[in-house]
C-alpha cells in the first residue's frame, strides 16, 4: 500500500539524513544533555577572546570549529556574539547552525527584550539569560524567550541568584564557577549551588574553568551537563581534548 512505502521511505530518510541530504532537525538542548549515555554532556563553546583570557585565538571560521566539536561528540554549541570583549559576531549564529546538526545556544548580554526576538531571527536554539544582570526581571525574559520558540538557560553565580532562577521557572540552570565581576573562578561553585537546584527537579550545567577531565570528574556529582570555551579554544586540536572531557 503506498501509505506503507511513504513510511518505510520517511523512516529511512530520518534515520539516515546524509544519505537522503537532508539535515536532521537537532534536538532542543534540554533534550540533547538528557540524551547523553555513558559520557559527559558537554556544551563546546566558541569565542575568540575574553577579559579573563584575552585574545585566545585568532577569528577563523566558527562553522569549522563547531564541525570540530561536533565531531569531538560535545551535545551542543555555545556561541558567544558579543564583538568587543569576545570576538563574537551575531551572524555567527547562522554560521554554526549550517555548519552542524545540534543544538546552538546564543551567549551574550541580554538586557532588553528586544534581544530576544533578535536571537530567535539569527536562528539559534537557546539563549543565554544572566541572573546577575536581569534580577527580578529573569521570569519576565524567561517567559519571553520561551514565546520566541528559545530555551532559556538561566545562568547563576550566587544563592540568591540560584533562587532567582529556580524561582523563574528555567529548566536550564547554568551554575557559573567565574565571578563575571571579579573574574575570579571558583570551582567549588558548582557543589555548592547545585543541590536545591536538582532537588527543585532543575537541569544543571556548570560552567567556566573547565581545565581538563578531573574538572570535570570532580564537578560530575553535581551537574547534568558542563559548558567549556577557553581550554577548547585554546587548544591545538579541539576535537582531541573535548573528547577527553566527554570521555573524563
Ligand atoms: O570568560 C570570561 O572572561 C568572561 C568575563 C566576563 C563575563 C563572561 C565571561 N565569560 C562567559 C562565560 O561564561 C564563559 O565563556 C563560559 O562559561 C566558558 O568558560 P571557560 O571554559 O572558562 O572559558
Amino acid at each position: 500500500m503506498i501509505l506503507d512505502d511513504i513510511v518505510r521511505n520517511t523512516a529511512l530518510r530520518i534515520r539516515e539524513p546524509e544519505e537522503s541530504g537532508e539535515k536532521m532537525t537537532p534536538l532542543s538542548l534540554k533534550e540533547a544533555i538528557l540524551s547523553v549515555q555513558g559520557r559527559h554532556a558537554v556544551i563546546a563553546e566558541i569565542k575568540f577572546s575574553s577579559p579573563s583570557a584575552g585574545k585566545i585565538r585568532e577569528r577563523t571560521d566558527p562553522g569549522k570549529i563547531a564541525e570540530e566539536y561536533q565531531n569531538g561528540g560535545c551535545a551542543a554549541i555555545s556561541v558567544l556574539t558579543e564583538p568587543d570583549y569576545f570576538g563574537g559576531r551575531p551572524d555567527d549564529i547562522a554560521v554554526v547552525k549550517n555548519a552542524v546538526s545540534l543544538p546552538v545556544l546564543r551567549k551574550d548580554f541580554i538586557t532588553d527584550l528586544r534581544q530576544i526576538e533578535e536571537t530567535r531571527a539569527l536562528g539559534a536554539d537557546a539563549v543565554l539569560l544572566i541572573a546577575g544582570l536581569l534580577g527580578g526581571r529573569t521570569g519576565e525574559f524567561v517567559s519571553a524567550a520561551r514565546r520566541a520558540g528559545l530555551e532559556p538557560l538561566v545562568e547563576v553565580h550566587t544563592p540568591a541568584e540560584a533562587e532567582l532562577a529556580r524561582a523563574s521557572g528555567a529548566e536550564l540552570i547554568g551554575i557559573n564557577n567565574r565571578d563575571l565581576r571579579t573574574m575570579e573562578v571558583i570551582r567549588g561553585t558548582t557543589a555548592a549551588l547545585a543541590g536545591p537546584l536538582r532537588n527543585a527537579g532543575r537541569i544543571v550545567v556548570s560552567m567556566s574553568g573547565i581545565r581538563g577531565p578531573e574538572d570535570i570528574r570532580r564537578t560530575a556529582p553535581h551537574a547534568d551537563a558542563f559548558l567549556a570555551g577557553t581550554v577548547l579554544m585554546s587548544a591545538d586540536d579541539p576535537k582531541m581534548v573535548l573528547e577527553e572531557l566527554v570521555c573524563a
